[in-house]
């Protein structure tokens, strides 16, 4: 499991080791300067302290101790006989990381004026035609969206237009470098301008954070340079595991610089959560020789009309596909007929269920006829509000029986959190709406976490909130997984997920009841089973993102 720390307690934690004189900084800037080096080295040299002569290497240097772990990772990467610059946007940078890396022979340019300085154009030249830059402009110090030359200097590194202007005003001045007659321009982190072939580039390391997200909430309100890889110091960020910021990041290496120590010596909770493999495997159900088909849970599966079969489906499918004990479908009869046509286990009709999942190809209240379905989802969603005889049943709610959820929300008041509700950002939004907020989807896919959150508070229920990025809200610390693919943004993907996830809760159907905070654990699980399940077979057999784009040597 990944648990991410906010910034707060980064730097608590920090306070005893660097008051026992633990150089955090050195020991970050090494790891730095040997991490991020090996796709650079000539193939078949695997080792992170070969020298690097030729090889050009950019630090991008704010004024705090983001700036000087890199200033002082561009140390060791002198000592390796690389070709170092420090572009510094500020006047005041780490004052013992600059003097040991001057002393070390390490080449500065002042950008502190920003634009105007004499050397900007030629300085962004160098770092566009270097192998590797260190984002080392601001980290967990960030107030804000990035500011000042900070702001100026991610926003021409990224911006196509004024790249090219600067590439065909130093073309001259700059050798082989980035404007070769005939190379075409890319941006820094970005697409590629239109129309425009990508020539190398170099590989993007983030010191600690890709500067400018929000390193607590996971936002993007400015310009970052997004990252090849992030190498993150002591504990790993929220907004490193949170969209929109997380997908800035890159790959991401946490580095622990025994901080994870005197963090847990702080007794606080982690700020995030994301499970792993192993969390998945230690908690998926697993039946054992006095097991039967009702002990490993059934799920009762309310989804789909004549209009839209193809939801109840895949639905049901999902749901015997990982594992439910038994499936039940209560919908009209021609939609059982195509459901029980996949898969013929299905039982159709009503009974006992331990978790119900409903409202995949239900439309929302109002809009066409729902053939009686809404109704069903309404009693489905009564059983998890007033315990019946055999107690409340957990369930699990998508796309159209969310507007259920809405009415049962502003006749009776909160939702227990064994109410999980799956809605996409678009969906999420509606929701808020009809309680009284003024939300779009655009404001969701912006702060997601935030209004994940926003509506866990003002229902009760545990929500997930689905995108390139999940994010599951409930009583207890959040969790974000990021295990799938954007393949997986295909109609009828969401319907696999309410189909997992109600396996889980019917597994669980007691203990979901009585832990609050387990309906968000077991959702991010069935996020991540159904992202795993989501991802094309090709990418288990890709080389490691690390590798590429490693710009060639030259
Ligand atoms: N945790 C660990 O184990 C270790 C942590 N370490 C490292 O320390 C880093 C934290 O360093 P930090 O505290 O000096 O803050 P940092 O991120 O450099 O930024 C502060 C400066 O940035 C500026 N600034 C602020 N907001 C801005 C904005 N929006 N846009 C532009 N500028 C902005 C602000 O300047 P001002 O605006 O006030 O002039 C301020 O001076 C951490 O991320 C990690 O890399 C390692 O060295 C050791 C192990
Ligand atoms: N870019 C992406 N990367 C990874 N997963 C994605 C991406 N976009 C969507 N998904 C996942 O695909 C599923 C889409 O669900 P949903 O929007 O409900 O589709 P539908 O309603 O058509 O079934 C969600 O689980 C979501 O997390
Ligand atoms: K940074």
């Amino acid at each position: 499991m990944i648990e991410a720390w906010s910034a707060e307690d980064v730097r608590a934690a920090e306070v005893p080791l660097l008051e026992s004189g633990v150089p955090l900084m050195e020991m970050a800037a090494f790891m730095l300067a040997t991490t991020s080096t090996p796709a650079l080295l000539p193939t078949g040299s695997g080792d992170e302290l070969d020298a690097l002569p030729g090889v050009r290497v950019a630090l991008l240097v704010g004024s705090g101790a983001n700036g000087g772990d890199a200033l002082q990772a561009g140390v060791v990467l002198l000592g390796r006989e690389a070709d170092v610059v420090a572009a510094c946007v500020s006047e005041n940078v780490h004052e013992e990381a600059l003097a040991a890396y001057v002393e070390a022979g390490g080449r500065v340019v002042d950008l502190s004026a920003g634009p105007s300085s004499p050397d900007w154009s030629s300085t962004l030249a160098d770092i566009l035609a270097s192998d590797l830059v260190l984002d080392g402009l601001v980290g967990i110090g960030a107030t804000g969206p990035l500011r000042g030359v900070a702001e100026d200097l991610v926003r021409s590194l990224t911006g196509a237009d004024e790249l090219a202007r600067t590439l065909e005003s130093t073309s001259t001045s700059t050798g082989p470098g980035p404007a070769r007659k005939g190379t075409a321009i890319a941006t820094l982190g970005g697409r590629p301008a239109t129309g425009k072939t990508e020539r190398p580039r170099p590989v993007i390391v983030a010191v600690d954070t890709p500067s400018g997200i929000g390193v607590d909430d996971g936002t993007v309100e400015g310009p970052v340079l997004t990252a090849d890889v992030t190498l993150t110091f002591g504990a790993t960020k929220p907004g490193l595991l949170l969209p929109p910021a997380a997908h800035h990041a890159g790959d991401l290496h946490f580095i622990d610089l025994g901080l994870s120590q005197s963090i847990a010596e702080q007794g606080a909770e982690p700020a995030l959560r994301r499970l792993d493999l192993k969390d998945v495997a230690d908690l998926w159900p697993v039946p054992g020789p006095w097991d039967d088909k009702y002990s490993r849970g059934v799920v009762g599966v309310v989804a789909g009309t004549p209009a839209y079969p193809g939801a109840a489906v895949l639905a049901t499918t999902a749901a015997v596909r990982t594992g439910a004990g038994m499936v039940r479908y209560l919908g009209p009869d021609a939609v059982a007929s195509s459901v029980l046509a996949a898969r013929p286990e299905v039982v159709p009709g009503t009974g006992r269920v331990q978790a119900w999942a409903i409202g995949p190809g239900l439309p929302t209240e109002g809009a066409g006829d729902d053939a009686g379905q809404l109704a069903l989802a309404r009693a489905a969603l009564q059983e998890a509000v007033t315990p019946g005889e055999h107690g409340a049943v957990p369930v699990v709610v998508d796309a159209g029986g969310l507007d259920v959820v809405s009415l049962l929300v502003q006749d009776g008041g909160p939702l227990p959190a064994h109410v999980v509700l799956t809605p996409h950002a678009g969906e999420l939004a509606r929701l808020l709406r009809s309680l009284g907020e003024r939300v779009h989807r655009a404001d969701v896919e912006a702060a997601p976490l935030a209004h994940a959150r926003r509506a866990h508070e003002l229902t009760g229920a545990t929500v997930l909130l689905k995108g390139g990025v999940t994010v599951v809200v409930g009583p207890g610390v959040p969790y974000s997984q990021a295990d799938g693919s954007a393949w997986m943004a295909t109609a009828g993907s969401g319907d696999v997920l309410t189909g997992i996830l109600g396996t889980l809760l019917a597994a669980f159907s007691e203990e979901a009841v009585e832990d609050p905070e387990l309906p968000a654990r077991l959702a991010a699980a069935a996020a991540l089973v159904h992202g795993v399940a989501g991802v094309p077979p090709t990418r288990a057999v890709r080389s490691p993102r690390w590798t590429w784009p490693a710009r060639s040597r030259r």
